[in-house]
């Protein structure tokens, strides 16, 4: 039988992504653009065509077509603000193989560039790369000019430098070139992140390629950068399209650090036979060096497969651990930010970071990398206030400490917002505070918690709301502040507050009315106070430079010293998570605040995820756990073939199919490679099936064949009768002495039958499934294999037994030819009722030609059934007496059939092949 898997492990099952793509379909929803002045033309048949032969995709993203469609049918420049994970790379590739052209890609990483090379090669899109460290440039550059690619990558510092600019000028004279594209084009300004003094020359293109086409693509691009890329570009009229920042299927979640590093992380993983696993390629990423090989050991320690990477590891090692990565022998890699762009892995399900980011801009980056496949992946940050100490010592060394400061404050407010965590993104990023986006599930932590009222607590302190009065703390924090003169940290401000007799606070601060008055309250408390009023910037931090040495001090903000100087001051606010951890719980109660149990929102949205996300009906069979159990078997047993079959070929097993495309054909098991070019499953192109479709189906035919081996043909023959089998008590009389071990002449003798009848008997056993060898019904293997060579002879067609009779030696009895001729119908009809035994009994049928299909294909199952029960019969008649015939199973009305085949036209084909069968019983063979 099937393994079964019992509650526990189905659970597993749902809780891990797996289930979010058996749920899914292979399409996902992007976002639309935001501004369009495209025109409104839609593909045509042949563009769809084309997006599905060579890319594998049904449809264009709504963006993407506009942006094609104005570079092929109208050479028009565009600029494309796309986020991580839409599909910018569609849009440069697509031109070229459409047009039959040429197109050059400028991109900043080599190792970006390599995966895109890689890739578009193993979809048969030849493409090559250019970099200035790259070998065997001349031979590039001569099969470039003999026109052997579609795509060209360059590194900007390449197409900038004499030597590029004159390999360009040469290519535009010489070849088809339709598109330059500028990939990660946000590096030419300095307004944006990533700043590259190379992109910033790229203007040459422009002059150059004058009357050809310039994309200009990234995910992050400012008002201010916008210009800077149209501007150093020099692009002309552009088509500027943006689909905005937003990428639905990621889910934000904030907790704070825990005592236990590992049962922090544990909150993301789930436990398979006894081991810990994160449901998917995962990473970790941690602000320092020291912390990505503490958290990789203790990972380690839980036998968890992992990595660390940071800039302070040998190139060597490093790349070692990018590729075990990115081509799934570790599914876990713990990194400081030194990990970053060109990673193009679609199918990573969580980046968690273990420590605070220093800006919204790098976290947002961070996290783009997950779930780049459109499928539901999780964004969760472990932080600590002590994480900012590390980022303003760290502010403090670079150029600009100020600017860095308000990233970190941005950084700050994000951690502690109440609200809706992706608005808190978009609002930023699309620098629109008015931004209000609904509640919804699988969004936030804090969206999950307004939605779930079930399981959440209620503070001593908060208001009905769950809000803190932080009027009378703030008053007396930046009271402290003002009679320190502003110019200390929150340490010594804390110190003043609490009273402390210690040297730190001079004396002379020490009369002040608010010296000691806080002194009821913990340390802690008072930093989180001045964490909040640091947020809601009534504190400011300022830099100070004492020669080589820097520090900051924490002053009052405008809007501090107005709450200061008002009469009727109130600050009401929800308390940031820091406080929370300090408040006291209450009882339970309808309210959402509850930080104290990270990600228990988490298992939630993975739950709730498997609901939302679900399109599958009550009906439908994929729901059935049995069906599940089995899909997921299926898909891990895909995945290790396709992580071989990577490693054959040293590609990545993304490019040879996704997850979602893996899903799918364990979900549609298909049997041939016909059927799985039928499926059209979104993603897989018509290259990759032809050079790996045959590596899936060997999986599915071996899963399959293992499986029906494993469970008695007995039991599928209960649950899936042959039409025509019936077994009554002499049968059964028959097939007991048989199994006692007599022999058929022994069985003959005993019963004083005649020796077909009892192979009659056996065969109806046969039919039900019976452990019955053929070798026990006096077939050899010499024996079968005459028969199958006679039946192959006369082209495969088991339904009679006088054409097969006719070309087998003479001593090949009916009795043997009817033996066989069960067997095949048997497996006929296990393979009708999709349970196919694939080396049923010891048979080879492989020395068939294609008895089974072609059986198969003209007619049903129903009529060789019939077919072959009444040759039975016929040769039945042909040995036995007259007598004997009654003794037959009254269940097989001769004279019926033979009535029913009378009066039936004869064009009718099984009629006809009945009346043929009949005719064969009016005349025998002798
Ligand atoms: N029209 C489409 N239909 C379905 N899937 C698509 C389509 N276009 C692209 N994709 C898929 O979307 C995923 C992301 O594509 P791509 O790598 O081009 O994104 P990107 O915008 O360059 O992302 P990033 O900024 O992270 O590099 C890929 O798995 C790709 O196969």
């Amino acid at each position: 039988m099937m393994d079964s898997l019992d509650d526990d492990q189905l659970n597993e099952c749902f809780n891990n992504y797996e289930q979010n793509l058996l749920n899914s379909s292979s399409e996902t929803d992007f976002p639309q653009e935001m501004e369009n002045n495209a025109e409104n033309e839609s593909p045509s048949s042949k563009d769809l065509e084309i997006l599905f032969k060579k890319f594998g995709h049904k449809s264009f993203r709504p963006m993407q077509w506009k942006i094609i469609n104005s570079i092929i049918k109208h050479k028009r420049d565009n600029l494309s603000i796309m986020a991580t994970g839409y599909g910018k790379s569609l849009c440069f590739q697509y031109p070229s193989v459409y047009l039959g052209g040429i197109t050059i890609v400028i991109s900043p990483l080599i190792s970006l560039m390599e995966d895109q090379v890689l890739s578009l090669n193993t979809s048969n899109i030849p493409a090559c790369l250019l970099g200035t460290a790259q070998q065997n440039q001349t031979q590039t550059i001569r099969e470039i000019f003999e026109h052997k690619y579609s795509l060209i990558y360059l590194s900007p510092e390449y197409s900038t430098g004499d030597y590029g600019i004159d390999l360009l000028k040469d290519m535009h004279k010489k070849l088809n070139i339709v598109l330059v594209a500028v990939d990660e084009a946000h590096c030419l300004s300095s307004w944006g992140h990533d700043f590259r003094s190379s992109y910033r020359k790229l203007g040459t293109l422009k002059d150059i390629f004058c009357d050809v086409p310039i994309l200009a693509v990234t995910a992050t691009a400012t008002p201010k950068v916008k210009c800077d890329i149209i501007k150093v570009l020099k692009l002309s009229n552009p088509q500027i399209l943006y689909s905005g920042f937003d990428r639905p299927n990621l889910y934000f979640e904030v907790n704070l650090k825990g005592s236990n590093i590992f049962s922090d992380l544990k909150c993301l993983m789930f436990q398979k036979n006894g081991q810990w696993i994160f449901n998917g390629p995962t990473i970790i990423y941690c602000i320092r060096r020291k912390d990505t090989e503490e958290i990789s050991q203790i990972l380690k320690n839980h036998e968890i497969d992992c990595v660390s990477y940071h800039a302070g590891i040998s190139l060597k090692l490093r790349k070692e651990a990018h590729s075990s990565f990115v081509r799934d022998e570790v599914s876990v890699i713990v990194a400081t930010i030194a990990f970053g762009m060109g990673i193009d892995k679609p199918d990573i399900r969580n980046i968690i970071h273990y420590g605070a980011s220093n800006s919204i801009e790098g976290y947002y980056q961070e996290v783009g990398r997950a779930g780049r496949d459109g499928l539901f992946s999780k964004c969760v940050t472990f932080y600590s206030n002590q994480d900012f100490h590390t980022h303003d010592f760290l502010s403090q060394q670079s150029g600009d400490p100020s600017k860095k400061l308000t990233k970190i404050d941005a950084m700050k407010e994000y951690l502690a917002t109440w609200k809706c965590r992706r608005q808190y993104i978009l609002a930023y990023f699309e620098d629109n505070s008015n931004l209000d986006l609904p509640v919804r599930a699988n969004c936030c932590d804090n969206c999950s918690k307004k939605l779930d009222t079930s399981n959440s607590t209620i503070y001593e302190g908060l208001d009905s709301l769950g809000m803190y009065d932080y009027t009378d703390d703030a008053t007396n924090f930046l009271s402290a502040v003002k009679a320190l003169d502003e110019s200390y940290g929150v340490g010594v401000y804390t110190l003043f507050l609490k009273g402390s007799q210690g040297s730190k606070i001079q004396e002379k601060y020490k009369k002040h009315p608010k010296y000691g008055v806080g002194r009821n309250k913990s340390v802690d408390w008072w930093k989180a106070i001045a964490n909040y009023l640091e947020i809601k910037k009534f504190l400011i931090k300022h830099s100070i430079k004492k020669g080589t040495f820097s520090y900051f001090t924490i002053g009052l903000g405008k809007d501090g010293n107005q709450f200061l100087n008002s009469d009727c001051r109130k600050l009401v606010d929800y308390p940031t998570p820091d406080l929370v951890k300090l408040l006291k719980k209450k009882t339970q109660a309808s309210k959402w605040i509850d930080t104290e149990s990270p990600s228990t929102s988490l298992n939630k949205v993975i739950k709730n995820d498997i609901n939302v996300n679900s399109n599958l009906s009550e009906e439908d069979e994929n729901t059935n756990p049995e069906n599940v159990a089995e899909i997921l078997k299926k898909y891990n047993k895909l995945l290790n073939r396709r992580r071989e079959l990577a490693s054959a070929a040293n590609i990545m097993p993304y490019m040879i199919a996704s997850n979602s495309v893996l899903m799918e054909i364990a979900k549609k098991n298909p049997l041939t490679l016909k059927h799985l070019k039928e499926l059209q499953i979104e993603g897989f192109t018509e290259t990759q099936i032809n050079k790996f479709g045959d590596h899936f189906l060997k999986v599915l035919s071996d899963n399959q064949s293992s499986k029906s081996n494993d469970i008695p043909i007995k039991d599928i023959l209960e649950s899936h009768p042959i039409g025509n089998s019936t077994f009554n008590s002499t049968a059964e009389v028959s097939y007991s002495h048989l199994k006692k071990g007599l022999s058929i002449d022994e069985i003959v003798d005993s019963r004083k039958l005649a020796r077909s009848t009892v192979v009659n008997h056996l065969i109806s056993a046969m039919k039900l499934g019976y452990p019955i060898k053929m070798s026990q019904l006096g077939v050899s293997d010499d024996v079968k294999n005459i028969i199958v060579q006679a039946i192959s002879d006369i082209g495969g067609n088991w339904s009679y037994l006088k054409p097969i009779k006719d070309v087998c030696p003479e001593d090949i009895t009916y009795d043997q030819i009817k033996v066989v001729c069960t067997y095949l119908e048997i497996r006929a009809h296990l393979q009708n009722v999709g349970k196919p035994y694939i080396e049923f009994e010891d048979f080879k049928y492989s020395q068939l030609n294609t008895p089974l299909s072609q059986s198969k294909k003209t007619e049903s199952a129903k009529d060789v059934n019939n077919d072959l029960l009444s040759d039975v019969i016929a040769e039945m008649q042909n040995q036995i007496s007259k007598e004997k015939i009654d003794s037959l199973d009254s269940n097989v009305n001769i004279q019926d059939k033979f009535d029913k085949c009378n009066d039936t036209e004869v064009d009718d084909p099984p009629a006809k092949k009945l009346k043929q069968t009949f005719s064969v019983l009016d005349s025998p063979p002798r």
